[in-house]
């Protein structure tokens, strides 16, 4: 007998398209390693998709969409479900866990601009379209004669709001773009160095109850362990800072090298960068430190920039 697993999702096209994706590549896995499973797809609508028109930060709370798709998931309706990594609250509910951290795709920021401006060439004073803090605050610290101005809603209807509403460019995930098969659009990627990505961005997390041992056999085939080991170092740096999803913070880490001089394989060792930053621009803090233990490396990081007064600038952009 085959279990149908049944994958609860949110209704966007990113959200959508990303299911799509993962349970494209569990079946594979399914088949290479004879599991007997076939999935459903089952579509939800959170509280966060009927606010959009409401600025996110003001509403707060944090993993504003994920909740309803856990109580689904806890009352057994739906067996699990797909996240956008920077999506994903810091703390589960109690019997929940994240059963995959698939490979993280391009992590960066990408500019799409009318008229193939980069960030340099765009004009003085160029209208520029996000309503994230932490993209606000690194692209003003740039570049701090440009306007910046909200704009929400899906990725589909922030590409159509960059005509019709006048923008000279947006910036959005270059990873959900990737996805979405919309790759073309972008018109300069914004190197991490200048705008330091949003803790996860490029990465997936897949819920599933903690209880749930055949879905977590078969999360655990598609689990990337380098990205879970980055990945839980920026998590780490953002939970220690308190950051929900409308902060100014970034964070950053790959694995600095697999080998040691000798080739044999050692212990990991990850790079993690994390910022803290005004929205307007004129103060950003930033701090690269090394580490094996990415819990403790995220701990570090925040701690340091906390040192530099990280918390004022937390405080005042939370007013
Ligand atoms: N904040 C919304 C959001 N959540 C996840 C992505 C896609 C990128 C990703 O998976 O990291 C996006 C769009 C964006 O920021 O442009």
């Amino acid at each position: 007998m085959k279990r149908t697993i049944v994958v609860g999702t949110r209704q966007s096209q990113l959200a959508l398209t990303q299911t799509g994706h993962v349970i494209d590549a569990l079946k594979r896995l399914c088949e290479e390693h004879s599991l007997p499973f076939d999935f459903e797809i089952r579509k939800i609508i959170t509280k966060g998709d009927r606010i959009l028109d409401v600025t996110l930060s003001k509403v707060g709370g944090k993993g504003l969409f994920v909740k309803e798709i856990e109580q689904a998931m806890l009352d057994g309706e739906i067996d699990l479900a797909v996240h956008s990594m920077k999506d994903m609250p810091s703390e589960l509910q109690e019997g929940l866990v994240n059963g995959a951290t698939p490979l993280r795709v391009d992590p960066r920021d990408a500019l799409i601009s009318r008229q193939d401006y980069s960030l340099e060439t765009l004009p003085q004073g160029a209208r520029v379209g996000t309503s994230s803090l932490r993209r606000c605050s690194q692209l003003l610290a740039f570049r701090p004669d440009l306007v910046i101005e909200p704009i929400r809603g899906n990725i589909d209807s922030r590409l159509r709001k960059l005509n019709e509403e006048g923008f000279d460019a947006i910036v959005l995930a270059a990873a959900g773009l990737f996805r979405m098969g919309w790759g073309d659009e972008i018109t300069t990627f914004l190197p991490v160095e200048l705008c330091l990505p949003a803790v996860g961005q490029g990465a997936l997390g897949i819920e599933c109850r903690e209880e749930d041992h055949d879905v977590r056999h078969l999360l655990s085939l598609y689990n990337d362990k380098n990205t879970e080991l980055t990945v839980s170092a920026e998590r780490k740096f953002l939970s220690v800072l308190n950051g929900g999803c409308q902060v100014p913070i970034g964070a950053y880490a790959t694995l600095v090298n697999d080998e040691d001089e000798t080739n044999m394989i050692s212990s990991p060792c990850i790079m993690l960068t994390g910022m803290v930053g005004y929205p307007d621009g004129r103060t950003i803090l930033k701090e690269t430190l090394i580490g094996n233990d990415p819990i403790r490396l995220g701990e570090e990081v925040a701690w340091k920039l906390i040192s530099r007064g990280a918390g004022e600038i937390l405080a005042e952009a939370r007013e």
